[in-house]
């Protein structure tokens, strides 16, 4: 899916009314219907208490008052709040006018704002996508008593007082919502970890928005979704064999950290890769030989950390990182081996610490690396971010400058591309906040990255949408708290197959 910002939002919304030649208003009656449909379904007409609908005096405010009059008309008892304005869009005064004169209204009274018990469903559609500025006055005071209130807050479209797509200044006054239902396509703000008070659980209704116009608009993020990725993992041929999947080599692990190599290499080997080889300090041997037979182990002279790099010729792919620790003899290691590596490498944990701390070594990063940091490993090779959009600027920026592909790891885990364009992960959960899930990553890139008919770009979305699927279904068996990275790696399998059977696109 693509992402929009706002004014292309708008853009949309117009294009839609134009080719279908059907008036604003009943784009609008659409979006409500879509958001009342989804209440419906979760609230009963009966539940004791009126929902109570705060209305902006735009557009956002002009759904507030369809849903009102829908719901009303299905028997639910509603009373509709009006914040006081100097102005109001046509698409409010119309609606406002069609509200049934039995159906409670009145407009808001600072002095005197309605008392809210703890659960009353409260609907906010005060300001949706128009927000120009920061909120003040009455807007600011209403949404401070809503977020006091223990009310179960719905947010029309956006949480009111939320910029869609650009930061906001600091102690800006936002509705704390607890869903928040918007239309058609996400918004980059449901994305961003600081706006999560605000969004709370988000949901998108689709109102079919003009299709030829999304599919036209040049944007440069996405929310990777199974659609996006339909046709880009393809089938293993009939008479394939293990060299057309190609052979990898993975360098990890140091003493007390082995777990992390035998992670990514058991990733790797469930993400389809033809062989494995790892490449693990001597004291790793026994527990790489039993713990992940399918993989040879080419053992390092040293018993504890990796200080040589092995001949790189046999291999179509290289994955450097996962607990490596950062030894000097480590760092020589690494740059050995982006001097002389001249196939996809995948660098993650303490390479990208080392990184870090030896900024020098990334001038010598190969075309197409593919680098996954955590936001703390991606500050150690930037710097810190002002807040979440500083970051996404940086994690651009870096892409660009370096012509990589570089992951930030979290909730929605965003992918950059030496173009500058945004990716951000759909699939994944909580319970993938555990110890060792990052390494399960590095494996099945380093398995797709190997797999030389996949893009980088393809290899790297198919990668983390598939952890994240895998992390889904294994907290479906597991529980989110009882989930452990080794889990992630049983259902690498499953995710994997379910994208292989995805539909190409003509
Ligand atoms: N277009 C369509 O067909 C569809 C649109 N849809 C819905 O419309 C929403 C967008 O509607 P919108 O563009 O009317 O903007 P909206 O968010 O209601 O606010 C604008 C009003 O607020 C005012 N205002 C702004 N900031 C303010 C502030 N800080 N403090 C005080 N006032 C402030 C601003 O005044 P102005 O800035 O002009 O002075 C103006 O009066 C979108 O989110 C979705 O819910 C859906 O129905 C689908 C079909
Ligand atoms: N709340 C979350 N939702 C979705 N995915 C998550 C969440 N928390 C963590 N993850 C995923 O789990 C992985 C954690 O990686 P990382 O921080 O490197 O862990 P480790 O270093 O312990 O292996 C990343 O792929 C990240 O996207
Ligand atoms: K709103």
């Amino acid at each position: 899916m693509k992402i929009l910002s706002a004014d292309q939002t708008r853009q949309a919304d117009q294009a839609t009314i134009q080719a279908e030649g059907i008036r604003s208003e009943e784009l609008m009656e659409r979006a409500a219907t879509a958001l009342s449909s989804w209440l419906m379904e979760r609230v009963e007409p009966d539940e004791p208490g009126e929902i109570h609908i705060f209305c902006g005096p735009g557009n956002n405010g002009g759904d507030g008052l369809v849903v009102a009059r829908q719901l009303h008309e299905a028997g639910y008892a509603v009373r509709v709040w009006l914040l006081p304005a100097p102005k109001h869009s046509p698409d409010f005064t119309l609606n406002r006018q069609r509200l049934p004169e039995e159906l409670p209204c009145a407009e808001l009274n600072p002095q005197k704002l309605p008392r809210l018990l703890p659960h009353t469903i409260v609907l906010d559609a005060l300001f949706g996508t128009g927000l120009r500025r920061p909120l003040t006055d009455v807007a600011a005071s209403v949404v401070q008593h809503l977020n006091k209130a223990q009310a179960r807050v719905i947010a029309v479209d956006v949480p009111s007082g939320l910029y869609t797509d650009a930061p906001q200044p600091a102690d800006s006054v936002v509705v704390q919502a607890r869903y928040t239902i918007s239309f058609e396509l996400p918004k980059l703000a449901f994305l961003l970890p600081q706006n999560a008070p605000f969004v709370g659980q988000w949901h998108v209704l689709p109102i079919g928005l003009n299709e030829e116009f999304i599919h036209t608009s040049l944007v440069d993020t996405y929310y990777v979704d199974a659609v996006l990725l339909a046709g880009r993992l393809p089938q293993r041929p009939q008479f394939s064999h293990k060299g057309t999947f190609g052979h990898a080599l993975l360098l990890a692990g140091s003493r007390g950290k082995l777990g992390a190599a035998v992670l990514a290499s058991r990733a790797c080997l469930h993400g389809g890769v033809g062989l494995l080889t790892v490449r693990v300090p001597a004291a790793g041997y026994d527990i790489l030989q039993i713990s992940a037979p399918e993989a040879m182990a080419l053992t390092d002279p040293a018993t504890d950390f990796v200080t040589e790099l092995p001949d790189l010729k046999p291999y179509a792919a290289i994955g450097i990182g996962p607990g490596i620790g950062q030894e000097a003899a480590t760092r020589d290691v690494l740059e050995q081996l982006l001097r002389e590596a001249d196939v996809p490498l995948v660098l993650d944990a303490d390479a990208l610490n080392l990184l870090g701390a030896n900024r020098e070594l990334l001038d010598l990063l190969p075309p197409d690396t593919l680098l996954t940091p955590h936001p703390k490993e991606f500050e150690r090779l930037t710097e810190p971010a002002r807040d979440d959009y500083h970051r996404l600027e940086l994690l651009r920026n870096f892409a660009r400058q370096r012509r990589c592909y570089c992951v930030l790891k979290g909730a929605y885990t965003a992918l950059a591309t030496p173009d500058g364009t945004l990716y951000f992960n759909s699939t994944g959960n909580p319970g993938m906040a555990t110890g060792g899930s990052g390494d399960v990553l590095t494996g099945l890139l380093l398995a797709l990255r190997t797999d030389q008919r996949l893009s980088p770009l393809d290899a790297a979305l198919l990668g983390l949408y598939a952890h994240g699927r895998a992390g889904d279904l294994a907290a479906e068996e597991t529980g989110q708290a009882g989930l452990v990275a080794g889990d992630i790696v049983r259902y690498i399998g499953p995710a994997l197959q379910k994208l292989t059977t995805l539909p190409a696109r003509l």
